[in-house]
């Protein structure tokens, strides 16, 4: 395990799916785990409220898997980004080529029992864990949605899933625009994740001069790395713990 030296003065950028829960068979299936509520308050109390989640589900999502916490939250792989309470999506989606796209993506599913969708707003992402051997089915269906969504849309792959989102927004650009505010502005940014999404968080705290820690193994441009989400957990349990009293420190 090769983890930078806790510093107080951080602002903390955390994927969810494989780095603050454990993968499971279904994304409602996840389970939070007791006592990670507990930790996420601690690192907002530690570093003065500079903890954003960075995932790829929808922020609405987000706050049901968190209940009742309401963190600052970059969702849809950056597709939307909320500081304090509100969300907004910078690039509304056009609702008719949506709809069709939906049905077109349900009418997959039902073609594919095991298959799952998720309409999260601005993202459709088509699950296929439960029918690993028709990965290219997945592929080629969200291939056809973003072609159907317009040129502004692009495909990217995760765990078991194909995902059609608008391009010009990843989780760095979500790690850029929470940079500019408070209470992240002047702050390092340190981002902690598992997933090639991930990536481009890890680049954009490297443009300003922040953190990048990689969760398991693979290749990575991220600098530092931990072997799996429990030492990812315990190495942020240790920075709340050290920092319990640092609020705005900066
Ligand atoms: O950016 P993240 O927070 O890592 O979110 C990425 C995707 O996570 C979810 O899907 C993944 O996790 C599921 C639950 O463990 C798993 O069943 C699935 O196979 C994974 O792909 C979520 O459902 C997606 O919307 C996120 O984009």
């Amino acid at each position: 395990m090769t983890v930078p030296d806790p510093q107080p003065g951080w602002a903390l950028f955390l994927d969810v799916d494989g780095t603050l829960v454990d993968l499971a068979g279904h994304p409602a299936a996840v389970r939070v785990e007791p006592g990670l509520r507990g930790l996420l308050e601690n690192l907002r109390d530690a570093t003065g409220g500079a903890l954003a989640l960075v995932s790829g589900r929808s922020i609405a999502d987000l706050d049901r898997l968190f209940a009742p916490l309401e963190l600052p939250a970059a969702g849809q792989h950056g597709a939307e980004v909320r500081t304090g309470r509100v969300a907004a999506l910078p690039a509304g989606p056009r609702r008719a080529a949506f709809d069709h796209v939906a049905a077109a993506l349900d009418a997959v599913v039902h073609a594919n029992p095991g298959f799952v969708l998720e309409d999260k707003g601005s993202n459709f992402a088509l699950h296929y864990r439960d029918r690993p051997g028709h990965a290219a089915d997945a592929e080629a269906a969200i291939k056809r949605a973003a072609h159907e969504l317009g040129d502004d849309y692009e495909v990217i792959s995760g765990h078991y899933v194909y995902e059609a989102k608008p391009a010009a927004h990843n989780k760095g650009t979500a790690v850029l625009q929470l940079m500019r505010e408070a209470p992240f502005a002047g702050r390092i940014p340190v981002f902690v994740g598992d997933d090639r999404t991930d990536e481009d968080g890890f680049e954009a705290v490297a443009r300003l001069g922040g953190h990048s820690v990689k969760i398991g193994d693979g290749p990575t441009r991220a600098r530092w790395r931990v072997p799996d989400a429990q030492a990812a957990r315990h190495w942020l349990e240790d920075y709340a713990r050290r920092f319990a009293h640092a609020a705005g420190a900066s």
